[in-house]
């Protein structure tokens, strides 16, 4: 059998009152590329946050690597890569600065990763602003550092949330090849996103999240057998019930055009 990365047993997650996760179990497989999705609010961040050991307080069984998260070790940290929906990044730095000082956190030679960044910058699109200060920086180039940064120390389990925001079409076709060849060489990709398209063209499975339960889980093939819909978006909207788009979207137009009297 293949090796089972990361394995979540009954996990739940309250904020107060209000139950985030209800019992979410799941395992994902060395070479997935599992497409987290669900709507705003389902618990997709809360999801990955816990398995980063950045969120706390829950219960139920969280294993990466066959390690328990929860056993206080956190040497299993180093073996993953993390792309955040909102990152703040060293505005004062320059990407060389950055990079460097991400890749000796990891423990790798300055020169070594010094060269590792600036040429997965130039791969990448954006070799010439390797010296500038990520202050002028645009949204792609901001979120191509976050992409390179996750990545210089060639981890075995990849969190990306939302990574191609902001990214050209030219791009988003360089990061889909790069997250597929990446997973021809063993990786793991958990991608939590809202661009259904590309969900459905990159996941080789695709997890849907609803109202902080496991509404769907299988290929793009398994959810389509499973609904009349056809396309992923279409899927979705049916999986949560949605259908309503066309009606809300004409209220809020009459509101727009209301003015005062
Ligand atoms: N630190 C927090 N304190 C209180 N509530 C929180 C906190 N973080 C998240 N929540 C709540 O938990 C729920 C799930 O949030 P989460 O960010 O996991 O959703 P998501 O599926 O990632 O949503 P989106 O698609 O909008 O990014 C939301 O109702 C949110 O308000």
């Amino acid at each position: 059998m293949e090796e089972v990365v990361l394995s979540i047993k009954n996990m739940k997650k309250d904020y107060g009152t209000k139950t985030v996760l209800d019992g979410v179990s799941l395992q994902v497989r060395r070479g997935e590329i599992i497409g987290y999705i669900g709507p705003n609010g389902a618990g997709k961040s809360t999801t990955v946050k816990i398995m980063l050991g950045i969120e706390h307080d829950y219960s139920g069984e969280v294993k990466l690597f066959d390690h328990d998260i929860s056993n206080g070790d956190v040497e299993y940290k180093r073996k993953i890569g993390y792309v955040p929906e909102i990152a703040e990044l060293y505005d004062n730095l320059t990407a060389h600065e950055y990079l460097t000082f991400i890749g000796e956190l990891y423990g790798l030679d300055f020169n070594f990763v010094d060269y590792k960044a600036k040429t997965l910058m130039e791969l990448f699109g954006v070799g010439e602003v390797y010296h500038s200060r990520i202050a002028s920086y645009s949204k792609g180039m901001r979120q191509k550092l976050l992409i390179i940064s996750s990545l210089l120390h060639d981890p075995e389990l990849l969190f990306f949330d939302e990574p191609i925001n902001g990214l050209d079409a030219n791009s988003v076709m360089i990061f889909k090849e790069i997250m597929s060849q990446l997973a021809d060489r063993g990786k793991t990709i958990f991608y939590s996103s809202h661009i259904m398209d590309v969900v459905e063209k990159i996941s080789s499975r695709i997890i849907l999240l609803n109202d902080g339960k496991i509404a769907a889980d299988g290929t793009f093939e398994d959810l389509s057998r499973e609904n009349t819909e056809g396309s992923l978006e279409q899927i979705f909207n049916q999986l949560t019930g949605f259908s309503e788009h066309k009606e809300l979207g004409s209220r809020f137009v009459s509101v727009v055009r209301e003015m005062e009297e």
